[in-house]
């Protein structure tokens, strides 16, 4: 029989060791954070930790919520990043030739502009007359009034130099005309790539029902299409359903969207969101749908200056895509100019080209905002977006 101290003392070591286990057993159990240390791939494994829900069979991101401080007085929204589960994921149609495509519906709407032009300049005798009527055909097109005049005065002076009358000749000059109005020099490329940790994040504004968010989710694809990593950020909290149209968007092709399920929530919030997101998870690009806002209305357009500010708390804003409906003709021209005042618009998308004869609208607004137009619309088809390409688009607006 042990004495009673000893006894005490065998006790106590024993409970000792025993807490000792627990501890380190809980220890062990709990998962570190982790995080991408090489850029993401379709195929790499999910990611678990932050604040990312996800469902069975779905991938999860890693997103770090900013600190308070970090979002300038920025409501906190509570964001979640959702990815239903897509039975099958799509394979976008490759960028190259799209508008070859695409050309057959530029040249159905456009054909009465064409046709029109090319049958006034086969006139044996180009009179006055003919050239205002010329001129008007140009206006009709919403080639806007400077340009029309530029171009006729051009083409008069070409036709009176080199004498001819042979409508070939005639339908060739008027091809260069327009293509040096539109402007073959001007970049009109994306600026899409990681510049070292930042994605390249581009927001999508203009104003409501221009096909804003059908032009993110169709850009995701285009992205997709030339293996890029991609995330949707939807700040558009403003429009209940467009969070939901643009996570179906996502999903069809496997691109994760980080949205807010609260009604209303700060979209400066959200988009900081997805743009953290975006870099913790080495995206090339993150896709930032805006709100459709009407350009006289000086709050809305001072929060769009207020969501690139937060963004830029984050990353670069490397593109602001304007989307400008082409059936909305002057309209579109006025609108433009408004939105370059609020943010730094890089490029022009404009969409629903498929639906109007007035495809000089590319010309007027690329005048008006000297800011190239990168990508047109021509269709509600997943695939119906294009990157500009001067030449096909002439080419198709002069077709017979
Ligand atoms: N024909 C045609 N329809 C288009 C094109 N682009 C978008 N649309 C249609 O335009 C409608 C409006 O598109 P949305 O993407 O919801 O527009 P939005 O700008 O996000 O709208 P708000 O969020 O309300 O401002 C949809 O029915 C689209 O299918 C296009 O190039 N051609």
């Amino acid at each position: 029989m042990l004495p009673p101290e000893i006894l005490t003392l065998v006790i106590v070591l024993a409970v000792f060791l025993l807490g000792l286990v627990g501890v380190l057993l809980v220890a062990r159990g709990k998962k570190p954070k982790t995080t991408y240390d090489q850029t993401r791939d379709a195929d790499d494994q999910p990611q678990s930790g932050g604040v990312a829900v996800a469902e069975e069979g779905e991938e999860t991101l890693t997103v770090e919520r900013p600190p308070a401080e970090d979002l300038d007085r920025v409501e906190q929204a509570e964001v979640v990043e959702e990815i239903p589960v897509a039975p099958t994921v799509e394979k976008p149609e490759p960028v190259q030739g799209r508008l070859a495509r695409l050309r057959a519906r530029l040249v159905k709407t456009n054909n009465i502009f064409g046709k029109g032009l090319l049958s006034l300049l086969s006139t044996d005798d180009i009179d006055e007359d003919v050239w205002d009527e010329i001129e008007e055909t140009l206006l009709l097109a919403d080639l806007g009034t400077d340009a029309s005049m530029e171009l006729v005065d051009n083409l008069r002076d070409r036709v009176t130099i080199e004498g001819s009358k042979d409508p070939a000749a005639v339908k060739q000059m008027l091809r260069e005309e327009l293509i040096k109005l539109i402007d073959p020099t001007l970049d009109r490329s994306l600026d899409d790539d990681r510049l070292g940790t930042d994605p390249s994040v581009m927001m999508v504004v203009g104003v409501n029902g221009v096909g804003k968010t059908t032009t993110v989710g169709k850009l995701a694809r285009v992205l997709v299409a030339e293996d890029k990593d991609v995330i949707l950020g939807a700040a558009d909290t403003f429009r209940a359903a467009a969070a939901e149209q643009l996570t179906t968007w996502g999903a069809r092709i496997g691109v994760p969207t980080v949205r807010s399920d609260v009604e209303g929530a700060d979209p400066a919030s959200v988009a900081f969101d997805a743009v953290a997101a975006g870099v913790e998870n080495e995206v090339d690009v993150v896709l930032v749908d805006t709100a459709g806002r009407l350009q006289n209305k000086a709050g809305l357009m001072d929060e769009l200056g207020k969501i690139k500010r937060v963004i830029e708390k984050k990353a670069p804003v490397r593109e602001v895509l304007l989307v400008i409906d082409a059936t909305t003709g002057q309209n579109g021209l006025s609108q433009a100019k408004v939105f370059s005042e609020a943010v730094n618009v890089t490029g022009i998308v404009l969409t629903k080209l498929d639906g109007t004869a007035k495809g000089g609208i590319v010309v007027a607004i690329q005048r008006q905002l000297g800011v190239p137009v990168k990508l047109i619309g021509l269709g509600e088809g997943a695939d119906d977006l294009a990157p500009f390409e001067t030449e096909a688009f002439v080419e198709a607006l002069l077709a017979e």
